[in-house]
């Protein structure tokens, strides 16, 4: 019996039912769930009962109690977790998880930090965001007395697992978490929880704390479109099937309609075979063409940055921003905006030709990305060659930009 046999006998025995499905390895995507016979759309894949779910009420007191009354459940579930032994209730479940290595290698949050300058600005500006919400939750552990005393506090670098028995524990636990353990165990948190309300946890807890981990289910990978849904009520998750499937297809749902920015910060994998939700950063496309005057009128309307292009559209945002560079007077471009009018045929001409001039030149700077990572030898190849594809599908969705507006 492997361990996802194992998993799913512990877990039908825990009442979790799985209806033609079964956990498999994948190539590239870690374990995800596959049809083990013909399913029809509409048919029950999964049902997880609410007894099963590690959320803030399975926290052990004395992890709980270690820590302060306001902390994060994501921090909790996170210190939980981190201190689980191998004789846990939850060792079968934990035993499916991905390896730290594997975890530390695809986020970028545990990445050389010296990488983070070549992911794009969408993904950055996500980074950064994930890491005050890391610093903010470790910070509460690390003044605990959950943490390991002479743990490596500030560095990012990844050791080998370790859960440190100390003779000087003040809490029951006789273990105590360092920072790299804390940090993978918050990974696993971030990507592997689910969105769960209960009458309780929506009077009690901000719509950001209501979120849960459950066996079977955490194992779905996720696809962009078309996809199982998941639903909850007090009795549990339930996961339908949404089209018919055949024995040995995987089985998707979709995490939500996510570009592969946020995906990889989040999630720490790009959808490579289209993702209909992606889209292009122009910042630093549009940005440098603008004077002072012009960035400042255009903070001013708030209309200040945030330009994207997906596959299809490049953003009223853009154009408002370009139609002030072709304007012959601020005055014009008041004007339009106030009128929420496009100028005519002409003035469009010429927005969409300095469009693509501006995007000919951003090209340049996506190229120069790829480049410089192909010879760059910080971090793991597998997160340099990441975020080259990141970048060459950026080239391409600009590409057809330039393609579509043919001028
Ligand atoms: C909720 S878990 C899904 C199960 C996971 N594959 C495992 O091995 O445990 C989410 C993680 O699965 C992986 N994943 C999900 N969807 C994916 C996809 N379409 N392609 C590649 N990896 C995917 C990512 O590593 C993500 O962080």
């Amino acid at each position: 019996m492997d361990i996802y046999d194992e998993l799913v006998l512990w877990a039908q025995n825990q009442g979790v039912e799985l209806h033609g499905v079964a956990p498999r390895e994948l190539p590239g995507r870690g374990v995800g769930i596959v049809a083990m016979k013909h399913i029809k759309a509409g048919d029950l894949l999964l049902q997880i009962p609410t007894s099963v779910l590690r959320t803030i009420d399975t926290v052990r007191p004395e992890v709980k109690q270690s820590l302060p009354k306001d902390t994060k459940v994501h921090a909790l579930l996170a210190a939980d977790l981190a201190l689980d032994s191998s004789t846990s209730k939850y060792s079968i479940w934990n035993a499916v998880v991905p390896a730290r290595e594997s975890i530390t290698a695809s986020l970028p949050l545990a990445w050389d930090t010296r990488l983070h300058s070549y992911l794009p600005k969408p993904a950055l500006a996500l980074l950064r965001k994930q890491q005050a919400k890391f610093n903010r939750d470790w910070a509460v552990v690390q003044q605990s007395p959950l943490a390991a005393a002479a743990a490596g506090s500030s560095s990012s670098a990844v050791t080998t697992p370790t859960i440190t028995t100390t003779a000087a524990d003040t809490h029951p636990l006789a273990a105590t978490i360092n920072r790299q353990d804390y940090l993978y165990a918050w990974l696993l948190v971030n990507t592997r929880t689910f969105y769960h309300e209960t009458r309780q946890t929506a009077a009690r807890l901000a719509r950001d704390d209501r979120m849960v981990l459950q066996p079977v289910a955490d194992l779905l990978n996720h696809a962009d479109a078309g996809e199982c849904a998941v639903a909850f009520d007090a009795g549990g998750f339930t996961v339908a099937a949404a089209r018919d499937y055949a024995p040995g297809d995987e089985i998707h749902i979709c995490y939500g309609k996510h570009h592969n920015d946020l995906l990889l910060v989040e999630y720490g994998f790009v959808l490579t075979g289209g993702n209909r939700w992606d889209e292009v950063c122009l910042d630093d496309a549009v940005l440098p063409a603008l004077s002072a005057a012009q960035r400042a009128l255009l903070d001013e309307r708030g209309f200040l940055g945030n330009y994207v292009l997906d596959a299809g559209t490049v953003c009223y945002r853009t154009h408002v921003a370009l139609r002030l560079l072709c304007c012959v007077s601020a005055g014009e471009w008041e004007r339009l905006v106030n009128d929420g009018e496009d100028g005519g045929e002409a003035l469009q001409e010429e927005v969409d030709r300095l469009l693509v001039r501006l995007l000919r030149r951003f090209r340049g700077t996506v190229e120069g990305k790829i480049r410089e990572l192909e010879a760059l030898e910080v971090g793991l190849p597998s997160q340099r060659e990441i975020l080259c594809t990141r970048w060459q599908q950026i080239g391409r969705l600009v590409d057809q930009t330039i393609e579509r507006l043919d001028v």
